[in-house]
């Protein structure tokens, strides 16, 4: 008789499980195993009617024959690739396609505790199988882990190989090569960057890239719950923001078309307080992105910089807050240029200078502007660089024109609309009586989201809705009486100095006089030598 390969392995996987019953995919392949015993148990009965040759070729090839009449088809997916060393992405994309769609059929999971003992994510145990239904067509999977049996290995990877098979049935090897298995790798793909922590990258100082910690990023598990509906701004300009991110994640093919890196700038401007750190955090999660929080006081020069944007990936932000004052790349442009115009004289002067700027970074407006539009792009797409400053007009203009900054955003003081989301964030409020008279203050007060939102945040438990406002309302009183106050000062100020400075026209129009008289003398004389 001859040996059922297929079937005595899938037996015995089912064997090991120690199932009460046996999983549907054994029974599949036990029912096909059936069929073909039962084709040559009908053969041996009649094999004296076939032709010698086929006889003999049954005999010598007893297992392509059993190929040839079994129908199904199995591929194979394990999960590390050629030397050991890299993960399949492949494998990854299975394994969550399978945790999110078929657990419920899985009679034993394997359960992983993550995010801090916070969530438990449930996976297929191993030697575990499930059918999986895609257009009415059913296929199955299976989870197996093998042991080597050399038993002293350095690396446990080495003896224990993981990997994931596929079975289906041989009519549907086209619509598993063309359709099916790309659905499964783009629908765990699209799992992962769901599910996914995002993270909040720093970067090192270069120092720390040569010892144990080689890595040019250091991250966090990136937290933070803002988000586009509890920013407080002008809900147009808001809803503005979100179409512009949600055109952009769609835009792949567009760029390719327009032959540009699938990149977009945003310069977010205003006073502090205004939001635009949480705006930051609030465009990360509604994108799902990580965020890479550019330090650039801590980069060395241009390569270095470079060097940390290829390091980044993407579906990431990049973040270079305060821009202004990260580097002072304006003054040294403007440096840079008058220095070639200075006389011997002032070498010593321009030696200094240069000693400084080689104690701090070396990084160069011009090493910036190359980060964001230069080759480095190319690395990747879907990347936003994201700059902040207090001081727009103080920026090069170069930095910030179109095409490298796409949209600037400006985050202004606390306006009645932005004042209704905080109301609703701080006190779950819609309406109040009092919302009139804080309405009127904020359009003859400025006051930022951030001094807003202190005076809505209840400070003890007795603090009610109205005392909130009416704080609200005195601080914003306090703020307008400051304002006057100040304007009164300043009013004050330029009168003493006009003042002074018409006295010293006066006494000078006075010291001038005199000379005026002596030039008219000299002049006299010389017409008169004349
Ligand atoms: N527009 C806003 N919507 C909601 N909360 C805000 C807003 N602006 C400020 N806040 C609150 O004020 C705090 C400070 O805001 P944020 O750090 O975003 O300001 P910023 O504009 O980045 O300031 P800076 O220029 O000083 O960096 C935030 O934690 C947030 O609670
Ligand atoms: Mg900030």
């Amino acid at each position: 008789m001859i040996p059922l390969h297929f079937n005595n392995r899938k037996l015995l996987a089912s064997n090991q499980s120690m199932l009460p019953s046996i999983t549907p995919m054994a029974a599949m392949m036990i029912q096909g195993a059936y069929a073909i015993a039962g084709l040559m148990l009908v053969y041996s009965m009649f094999q004296n009617y076939f032709p010698n040759e086929l006889r003999g070729a049954m005999k010598r090839y007893p297992q392509k024959f059993i190929i040839l009449l079994y129908p199904y088809i199995q591929i194979t997916f394990p999960e590390y690739l050629g030397d050991g060393i890299e993960r399949s992405k492949a494998f990854a994309a299975i394994e969550r396609y399978l945790n999110a769609n078929s657990t419920k059929q899985a009679k034993r999971l394997q359960a992983n505790v993550v995010h801090d003992c916070k969530a438990i994510v449930l996976s297929m145990a191993q030697h575990e199988e499930v059918i999986d239904e895609y257009n009415g067509m059913k296929f199955w999977w299976a989870s197996i882990q093998t042991t080597a049996k050399t038993s002293i290995s350095l690396y446990p990877r080495e003896d224990e190989k993981r990997y994931f098979k596929l079975t289906f049935h041989k009519r549907y090897r086209d619509v598993i090569t063309n359709n099916y298995l790309k659905h499964v790798l783009d629908e765990g793909k699209a799992i992962t960057v769901r599910e996914r922590r995002r993270k909040l990258y720093t970067n090192n100082k270069s120092e720390g890239w040569q010892g144990y910690h080689r890595s040019k990023w250091s991250h966090v598990i990136f937290e933070h719950p803002a988000t586009f509906d509890t920013l407080a701004m002008d809900p147009h300009k808001k809803q503005e923001i979100v179409d512009d991110l949600i055109n952009f994640t769609k835009s792949k093919d567009y760029y390719v078309k327009i032959g540009k890196a699938w990149k977009r700038g945003y310069l977010l401007y205003g006073p502090p307080g205004t939001g635009k750190s949480t705006m930051i955090a609030a465009m990360a999660n509604f994108l799902k992105y990580d965020i890479y929080d550019l330090e650039l006081t801590a980069v060395k020069d241009n390569t270095e910089l470079r060097k940390l944007l290829i390091d980044t990936s993407s579906k990431s932000i990049i973040v270079i807050e305060d821009i202004d004052c990260s580097l002072n790349l304006t003054g040294r442009r403007d440096k840079k240029k008058e220095n070639g115009k200075r006389k011997d004289e002032e070498k010593d002067e321009l030696k200094k200078l240069e000693e400084e700027k080689n104690k701090t970074s070396q990084m160069t407006l011009s090493g910036l502007l190359n980060f964001i539009d230069g080759l480095w792009s190319a690395c990747g797409g879907e990347r936003i660089i994201v700059f902040t400053t207090n001081y727009v007009d103080k920026l090069d203009p170069a930095l910030i024109r179109r095409g490298r900054m796409d949209m600037r955003i400006e985050l202004s003081y606390c306006g009645f609309e932005a004042f209704k989301i905080l109301a609703k964030n701080y006190l779950d409020i819609d309406s109040h009586e009092l919302f009139a008279t804080v309405r009127q203050q904020l359009e003859e007060t400025k006051m930022t989201p951030a001094d807003v939102a202190e005076n809505l945040m209840p400070k003890s438990g007795s603090d009610y809705d109205g005392t909130c406002l009416r704080r609200l309302i005195k601080a914003l009183e306090e703020a307008k009486e400051e304002e006057r106050w100040k304007a009164a000062k300043e009013e004050e100020e330029r009168r003493k100095k006009d003042e002074t400075l018409e006295n010293g026209v006066k006494e000078n129009g006075e010291a001038n006089k005199g000379s005026d008289d002596g030039e008219d003398l000299e002049n006299g004389v010389k017409e008169n030598g004349k």
